[in-house]
């Protein structure tokens, strides 16, 4: 999405380990999952008042109503819909996600979904489906939409 849009690509997560210098597994340890959405919370305030920026944040961000609000605020949401057997396949092999360390990660996943897929749809402009289309696909289909959007 930023290379066709010519913008700066922003990924909270990934700003948050940046700036702590830690990866978020081990901010989890360290302060728990507070301590790790005090620090995402702000970095969201902070990459929201940019202009000109495709901001990725993490799955949970939306939790908060701050962040919620600032996101809308911000500029254009866009809901990336992925099905839980997707997630699942996804996440897999992924070591950094302490959330996903459960006896059954597509329990911890689905239950997850059930509470933030309707606030993903409260402060989205647009939901795109995910499942069985590669990124590329997923780009166009945005741009397309956003460009038909009426003005806010
Ligand atoms: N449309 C897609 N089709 C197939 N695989 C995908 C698609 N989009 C993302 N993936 C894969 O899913 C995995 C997780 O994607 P990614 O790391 O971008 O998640 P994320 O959206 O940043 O998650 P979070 O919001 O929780 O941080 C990666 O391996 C990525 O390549
Ligand atoms: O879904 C979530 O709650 C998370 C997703 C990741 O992007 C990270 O922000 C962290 O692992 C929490």
């Amino acid at each position: 999405m930023a290379k066709e849009l010519r913008l700066p690509f922003k990924d909270s997560d990934k700003e948050i380990e940046l700036r702590t210098g830690a990866n978020i597994p081990w901010i989890f340890d360290k302060e728990g999952e507070l301590g790790f959405r005090d620090r995402e919370q702000a970095m969201i305030a902070e990459l929201c008042g940019c202009d000109g920026v495709v901001l990725a944040t993490g799955g949970g961000a939306v939790m908060r109503d701050e962040n919620r609000r600032a996101l809308h605020a911000g500029g254009r949401v866009v809901y990336l819909h992925a099905s839980v057997e997707q997630q699942v396949g996804r996440t897999a092999r992924d070591r950094n996600r302490p959330l996903l360390r459960t006896a059954n990660p597509e329990k911890t996943l689905r239950d997850l979904l059930a509470l933030r897929d309707p606030l993903y749809r409260e402060i989205a402009d647009l939901v795109v489906e995910t499942d069985e289309r590669p990124p590329r696909m997923v780009v166009l289909d945005i741009l397309e939409r956003l460009q038909r959007l009426p003005p806010r």
